[in-house]
């Protein structure tokens, strides 16, 4: 194998997420089996032993693909010739924290790395943003990398997709593989809105295969919004192993490309489509080809939908301005 080797960074790695996507990048599964990659490791000082501990075991499962670990808590040396930087690491809300403080913290975080970013990344860099709160933080980087196309910052909106998909053949007793053109509009959070109109099930419209607004309002939405919560409440810990597979699938998406007659979920710089004001990062359908993405074009937004995106991009258009009252943007 002659190919150099794609330099992927990953912020957060000792964390759980970390954990479980850092194996997955090294065996091939976030790129291609025929891609070497290179790892680079960000983590705050206190946690560097740990990300050297896991290094140890990425070095321990010889994966053929994997041609160097480099860990530092430098954001300048880690996005460093950066094609495909993850933001995970991310200061999780405590007791007593209000919302603002949380984006604060938030910001000291993702404006220094999107400044290291703009002055040390590679020219194709992508960048996929899983720390929450994952949409603002992402439009907080992109704020500081003026000199990074504003397309390459993403916000992972994908576990919510998978969510639903998931959520939808259980319903109609399909498999997963059978469900299409999910949409997730808006937010990483509680207000999103997993779109199943346009969806199809085994060729068939979704909503017209299910029928019955009483579960898709009662049942559906508020079990895909709050899915976060409900793991964090079972399992005592946040998602993580199927957050790092979602990180995954939209990296992957996104270099590979979306099936035809299908499309994925991903959080964006909003261009203006679907009435989402222009800069917002929103999620939003997207068909992906050669490395880039474009908006799903032309579908109707019923009634139904119109109210609940608007809810979570007003929610996002809040959190815009509190970052830009804060100076983060
Ligand atoms: N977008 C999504 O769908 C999802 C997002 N998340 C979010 O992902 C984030 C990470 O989750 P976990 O791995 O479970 O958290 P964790 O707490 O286990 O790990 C976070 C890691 O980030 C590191 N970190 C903190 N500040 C850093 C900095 N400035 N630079 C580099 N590393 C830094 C910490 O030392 C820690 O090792 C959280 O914000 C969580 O809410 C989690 C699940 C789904
Ligand atoms: O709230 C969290 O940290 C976890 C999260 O985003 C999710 O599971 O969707």
């Amino acid at each position: 194998m002659t190919r150099t080797p794609v330099n992927v960074t990953v912020t957060g790695a000792a964390g759980q997420i970390g954990y479980a996507l850092l194996f997955r990048i090294a065996s091939g599964q976030l790129l291609g089996a025929d891609v070497p990659v290179k790892l680079r490791l960000l983590e705050i000082p206190q946690a560097v032993k740990a990300a050297e501990g896991t290094a140890m075991e990425l070095d321990d499962c010889a994966f053929p693909l994997l041609r160097g670990i480099d860990i530092t808590d430098d954001p300048n040396v880690a996005f460093s010739g950066a094609n495909v930087a993850l933001l995970v690491g991310a200061r999780p809300r405590t007791k007593g924290m209000e919302r603002g403080d949380l984006l604060e913290a938030n910001g000291g975080i993702f404006k220094p790395q999107g400044k290291a970013i703009n002055d040390n990344a590679a020219d194709d860099i992508k960048v996929l943003v899983v720390g929450n709160p994952a949409n603002t933080n992402a439009l907080i980087a992109r704020a500081a990398a003026p000199d990074v196309p504003a397309d390459r910052f993403t916000a992972m909106t994908r576990l919510d997709h998978n969510r639903a998909a998931t959520q939808l053949a259980q319903k109609l007793g399909a498999g997963v593989e059978e469900v299409k053109k999910l949409t997730i509009w808006g937010n990483h959070s509680a207000t999103q809105y997993p779109d199943i109109f346009h969806a199809e099930v085994a060729g068939r419209n979704a909503a017209e295969a299910v029928n019955d607004e009483k579960w898709l309002a009662e049942e559906f939405i508020p079990t895909v919004a709050k899915r976060g919560a409900a793991i964090i409440e079972a399992r005592g810990a946040s998602s993580a192993a199927s957050a790092a597979n979602a990180a995954i699938d939209h990296v992957h998406t996104w270099v590979n490309g979306t099936a035809d007659g299908d499309w994925t979920s991903m959080g964006i710089v909003s261009d203006g489509s679907y009435g989402v004001p222009e800069g917002l990062i929103s999620s939003f359908p997207v068909t992906t080809k050669d490395g880039k993405y474009e908006i799903v074009q032309g579908l109707d937004i019923n009634e139904f939908s119109r109210t609940r995106i608007d809810a979570s991009v007003k929610e996002l258009t809040e959190e815009r301005d509190a970052v830009r009252s804060l100076g983060l943007i």
